[in-house]
C-alpha cells in the first residue's frame, strides 16, 4: 500500500504537484490521467523519491520514505520497478545484459541472474531475443525488455511512465495485456500515468484525474465512465465514449431525442422493448454503443421517442426510473 500524504513538489516558482493526498491499494492497477503539465510525471517520480517532495510524506507499506537518507532510499527503491515511455535501455548491452544489470548491482550471483533473466524473458515473450541489441528490436519488444528489467529484483510495485505512448495501437494492447497478466499472476501493484482514457479503460481498477498539480477526481474506473463528476473527467470520457450526432439529425424530428445510459444490471435488461410494450410510443434508434469496463457493461443509446405528449412523458419517466440516466438532447415534446 502506498500512502501519499499532502505531497507538494515545487520547482522554483512552479508548483508541479500541489498537496496531493491519496492511497494506492495493494495489488491494484491505479491510473493517473491528466493533460500535459498536470503534474503526473512529477507525482509518479515522487513515489520512489526520484523526486523528493518539497512537502508531505510518501509511505510504502507503512514506512515513510521521505524520512530516510538517500542511501536508505536507494535500498527501498529496489522494491519499486519503473518503465518509461522511451524504454531507456542501454544500447551497448544485449537484452540479457540489460535485464541482468540491476541484479548485478543488487549483489545476485551469476547463476541466480542467469536463471532469473531466462524466466523473465520467457514471461515477456522474448526468450529468443536474449543476445539481440536494443537497436535490433521493435518498440513493443523494447518495452518488453523494459518490463523484464523492471521486474528483475522482484519489486512489489511497478511504476509506468506513459509506457505505451510511443507504441502503435496493436502493440499498446499487447503491452497492456502483459501488464494485466503481471498484475494478476504476481500480485504486483501497478501505478501508471497516461493522457489516454483508453489505457485507463483497458487496464485500470481506479483512476485519479489531475489538473494543475491537484487530484480533481478519484474514482473506480467504471464509475468515472458511468458518471464523471468534473468537466475534465467528462472530457476524458468523451475521448472514448462519444456519440456525436450530425446536427441535421437533431432538428426537424417528430419527438424528443433522448440519450439513455445503461449501467450494470440495467444494461442487460430489455428496458426499451418493455417501454414500447407499456406505452403507446415508437422509438427511432439514432445511435448506440455498449462497452465492457472491468467486465461490466456500460451502454449508451440515443433514440427519438414518437407519440402523444403524455405517453412520451410517461415513457421517459419509466426509462428514467429503470436506468437512472436519461438526458433530453433535443426537441422536448
Ligand atoms: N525538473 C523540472 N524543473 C522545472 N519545472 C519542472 C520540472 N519538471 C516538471 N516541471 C514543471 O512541472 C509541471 C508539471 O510537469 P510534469 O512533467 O509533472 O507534468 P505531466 O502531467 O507529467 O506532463 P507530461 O504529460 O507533458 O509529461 C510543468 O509545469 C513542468 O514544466
Amino acid at each position: 500500500m502506498i500512502d501519499i500524504r499532502q505531497v507538494t513538489k515545487c520547482y522554483n516558482h512552479v508548483t508541479a504537484v500541489d498537496a496531493v493526498t491519496l492511497t494506492i491499494r495493494q495489488g491494484e492497477i491505479f491510473g493517473i490521467i491528466g493533460y500535459s503539465g498536470a503534474g503526473k510525471s512529477t507525482l509518479l517520480r515522487c513515489l520512489n523519491l526520484l523526486e523528493r517532495p518539497t512537502e508531505g510524506n510518501i509511505l510504502m507499506d507503512g514506512k515513510d520514505l521521505t524520512a530516510l537518507s538517500d542511501k536508505e532510499v536507494r535500498k527501498e527503491r529496489q522494491k519499486v520497478g519503473m518503465i518509461f515511455q522511451h524504454f531507456h535501455l542501454i544500447s551497448s548491452k544485449t537484452v540479457f545484459e540489460n535485464v541482468a544489470f540491476s541484479m548485478k548491482a543488487a549483489g545476485k550471483t551469476k547463476e541466480e541472474i542467469k536463471i532469473r533473466v531466462q524466466e523473465l524473458l520467457k514471461m515477456v515473450g522474448l526468450s529468443d531475443r536474449s543476445g539481440h541489441y536494443p537497436a535490433q528490436l521493435s518498440g513493443g519488444q523494447k518495452q518488453r525488455v523494459g518490463i523484464a528489467r523492471a521486474l528483475a529484483n522482484d519489486p512489489k510495485v511497478l511504476l509506468c511512465d506513459e509506457a505505451t505512448s510511443a507504441l502503435d495501437p496493436t502493440t499498446t494492447k499487447s503491452i497492456l495485456n502483459l501488464l494485466k497478466e503481471i498484475n494478476r499472476k504476481l500480485g504486483i501493484t501497478i501505478v501508471l500515468i497516461t493522457h489516454e482514457m483508453e489505457v485507463v479503460q483497458n487496464i485500470c481498477h481506479r483512476v485519479a484525474v489531475m489538473e494543475k498539480g491537484k487530484v480533481v477526481e478519484l474514482a473506480d474506473v467504471y464509475d468515472i465512465f458511468a458518471n464523471p463528476k468534473t468537466a475534465l473527467s467528462k472530457q476524458f470520457v468523451q475521448t472514448v465514449h462519444s456519440l456525436e450526432l450530425p446536427e441535421r439529425l437533431l432538428t426537424g424530428r417528430k419527438g424528443p431525442i433522448v440519450q439513455i445510459t445503461f449501467q450494470g444490471g440495467s444494461a442487460e435488461e430489455a428496458v426499451i422493448s418493455e417501454t414500447l410494450r407499456q406505452f403507446n410510443v415508437n422509438a427511432n434508434i439514432l445511435h448506440g454503443q455498449i462497452s465492457y469496463i472491468q467486465d461490466q457493461p456500460l451502454g449508451t443509446l440515443i433514440i427519438e421517442l414518437i407519440g402523444s405528449h403524455t405517453e412520451v412523458q410517461q415513457a421517459m419517466d419509466y426509462i428514467t426510473e429503470r436506468t437512472n440516466r436519461l438526458e433530453v438532447l433535443a426537441g422536448v415534446a
